[in-house]
């Protein structure tokens, strides 16, 4: 089924100035100022910037296996409202997303869906269990056409398995995504490890097991020739390396979540394990340099890390629950109050990091009429997202679509909000999209 056509007037364009966008047949059909189209229901953009559709590089969908924390329904949701019109599914479900089957499974429930486009990610090794490499090129080859591949929630650790997990994805442009964390030097840990986790009596987690594995992993993706992904990157540790690496020529890149842009380990001091994540929050110091790496480009990406997890998982006490925190709503809003309203990106920047780098870094760039993370231009797929930048929200966890509630930001003031996001023509969230009704 095709939606009807859209005719969004008056939004800026990015930076540019306001100018007019028709959607039509799942595609731009045009945009420019006084555009006219008598068979279109028209969207009011105005005062609203448009950026093209938001690509997720790192998303727990949970399903299958954890629907009582989330489902791909529901994490599409969420998705939506928040921009997102593709998003890429960790593979740390249960079970894991180690086969062509299980890949496939996650991609046709995102199809069914309809909310927004589901890349599943394979597991790099059998069952995460970090000893026998997964079935990499059936996974590939199969109709979710696998490209990235990760282990997220545990590191690859074994250099050797990581090296031919490099090996291997080379040869169907495939790209590894490490969960940089050594095992040896964070067992048991709980937050950042420093003076605070001293005093909180909570085992440290130390930078170097996280900076550690990145300069091992640069080095050994150079070796190879071939792509690695460093996930939700933490420390100034880490930049440091990344830029030396990229200086170097090195095939890297690497994505920050909008919590490590965000918030600090000071946060720890409540023992809310609404806090506790994975690299955990760090010092000031590290978000000043996450900040500048994402301005410059040696951060590629803003990935959400969204982790869903349900209230027994979390309401608890800090030692035992689990890490991770919500983030495919509060996204943009927070790379607004972190990036934009600092004057570190405008928009054209925040499309280049959560839109076209995402995509491009999970191949889903190209393909006819199903590609992401490509300009507002004519011709090509209507993905777009309409903001209001002088909005600003109070976050409530009860509105959220998803079936967890452990977003770190509840109660807190954010600006900017997601006022309408259109999937191929259709709108997903706002723009009256019960109205289009799921294609
Ligand atoms: N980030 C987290 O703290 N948790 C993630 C796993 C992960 O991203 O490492 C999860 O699956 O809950
Ligand atoms: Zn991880
Ligand atoms: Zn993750």
């Amino acid at each position: 089924m095709s939606a009807e056509p859209i005719l969004i007037t008056g939004a800026r364009v990015l930076d540019g100035e306001p100018a007019d966008l028709l959607l039509r047949d799942g595609r731009i059909a045009a945009v420019g100022a006084g555009l006219d189209a008598a068979d279109a229901r028209v969207v009011d953009g105005t005062g609203l910037v448009a950026l093209p559709g938001l690509v997720d590089l790192h998303t727990h969908l949970r399903e299958p296996g954890r629907e009582d924390a989330e489902t791909v329904e529901t994490g599409t949701l969420a998705a939506a409202r928040g921009g997102f019109t593709a998003v890429h599914a960790m593979a740390n479900t249960d079970p894991v997303a180690d086969t062509a089957g299980v890949v496939e499974q996650v991609w046709r429930l995102g199809r069914e869906s309809g909310h927004a486009d589901v890349r599943p990610v394979g597991a790099v090794t059998v069952g995460l269990g970090g000893e026998q490499l997964a079935e990499l090129g059936a996974m590939a080859d199969s109709a979710a056409g696998v490209r990235v591949f990760s282990d997220d929630g545990v590191c690859v650790s074994d250099a050797m398995l990581m090296r031919r997990a490099l090996e291997y994805v080379k040869a169907f442009d495939g790209v590894v995504a490490q969960h940089a964390q050594e095992p040896r030097l964070t067992e048991g840990a709980q937050m950042n490890e420093g003076e605070l986790s001293g005093r909180l009596g909570l085992r440290g987690w130390p930078r170097v097991a996280e900076e550690a594995i990145v300069a091992r992993d640069v080095l050994l993706a150079a070796h190879v020739g071939s792509r690695v992904h460093i996930c939700h990157l933490s420390t100034r540790g880490s930049v440091e390396i990344v830029r030396l690496a990229k200086e170097r020529g090195m095939p890297v890149t690497a994505e920050v979540t909008p919590h490590h842009l965000l918030l600090t380990d000071e946060l720890a001091t409540t023992y809310d394990p609404l806090y506790k994540v994975n690299p955990p929050l760090r010092t000031a110091d590290d978000v000043a340099a996450v900040r500048e790496a994402l301005a410059d480009g040696t951060i590629d990406v803003v990935a959400t890390d969204h982790a869903p997890h349900p209230v027994e998982d979390k309401d608890c006490e800090w030692d035992v629950a689990a890490f991770g925190m919500l983030g495919l709503e509060t996204a943009l809003a927070v790379v607004q109050h972190t990036m934009v309203d600092t004057g570190l990106l405008d928009w054209a920047g925040v499309a280049e990091r959560m839109s076209y780098a995402p995509a491009r870094i999970g191949r889903c760039d190209t393909g006819d009429g199903g590609a992401h993370g490509r300009p507002l231009a004519e011709g090509e797929p209507a993905n777009v997202v309409l903001v209001d930048p002088s909005a600003s929200g109070t976050v409530d966890p009860r509105a959220s679509s998803s079936l967890s509630r452990n977003t770190p930001y509840a109660g807190m003031k954010l600006p900017g909000a997601v006022v309408a996001t259109f999937l191929r023509g259709r709108a997903t969230f706002g723009g009256d999209a019960a109205a289009g009704g799921v294609s």
